[in-house]
């Protein structure tokens, strides 16, 4: 069973391209990170199967849950979780098709009613942000530390925040209750798989200090 806390580390098809995809990731999981979601925002689907088949395998390794996002049905045919955006399709059909024990997370921007909504058809986790600049996702509404004292003072879910989180603005986040930092560009824009290790265990010890 996963523990939802930590570093949540998130692929990117640009980044990680040329051959860096599993040496990154294998990197990060080395690094500490127990969390990984596959994002590829391509629309091929025969490229999706091939690389998360590889992550999942990789993933399997190193004890981390593999995380699909967009994509019940690729999920369900890996058996892993999902990530669904508000125009990915319902959580509650999400966790009819991947059943109980499924890793399913859902976007809540910067509205808690989202969240409520999200918890109600059965997420496992809330995803709030973009709480800062993203070089990855720039038009991202923006959300306040506010909306995670809300979330974890009346929802019984992990909370994560995403969106331009790095080493440097990471903490206060932690502080006002994050469970998770899901993390793209901070983590995989690198000169090296050696750099990307101790990024990741750098966020990991963000949370030990907690
Ligand atoms: C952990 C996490 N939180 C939010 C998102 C964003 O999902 P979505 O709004 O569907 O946007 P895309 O990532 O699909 O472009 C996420 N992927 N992961
Ligand atoms: C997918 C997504 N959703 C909101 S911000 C974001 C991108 C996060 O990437 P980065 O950590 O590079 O800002
Ligand atoms: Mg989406």
């Amino acid at each position: 069973m996963t523990t939802l806390r930590g570093l949540y580390a998130i692929t990117d098809s640009q980044l990680l391209a040329g051959g860096k995809l599993l040496p990154y990731v294998e990197a990060a999981l080395n690094g500490g990170a127990r969390l990984l979601q596959y994002r590829d925002k391509s629309s091929d689907d025969a490229l999706h199967q091939r690389e998360a088949e590889a992550l999942l395998r990789l993933c399997e390794r190193y004890g981390a849950a593999l995380i699909i996002n967009d994509d019940a049905e690729l999920a369900a045919r890996l058996g892993v979780g999902v990530h669904l955006g508000q125009s990915d399709g319902s959580l509650a059909a999400a966790r009819a098709l991947l059943g109980p024990q499924a890793i399913i997370g859902g976007t809540c921007h910067a509205r808690f009613g989202l969240a409520q909504q999200a918890a109600k058809e059965g997420a496992s986790y809330v995803a709030f942000g973009r709480f800062f600049e993203s070089h990855t996702k720039p038009g991202a509404p923006g959300a306040t530390v506010e909306l995670l004292d809300q979330a974890k003072s009346h929802l019984q879910l992990p909370v994560v925040a995403i969106g331009g989180v790095t080493l440097e603005n990471a903490t206060p986040l932690i502080a006002h209750g994050a469970d998770m930092l899901a993390v793209v560009h901070a983590l995989f824009a690198a000169d090296s798989a050696a750099e990307v290790e101790r990024r990741a265990r750098a966020f990991g010890a963000l949370f030990a200090q907690d």
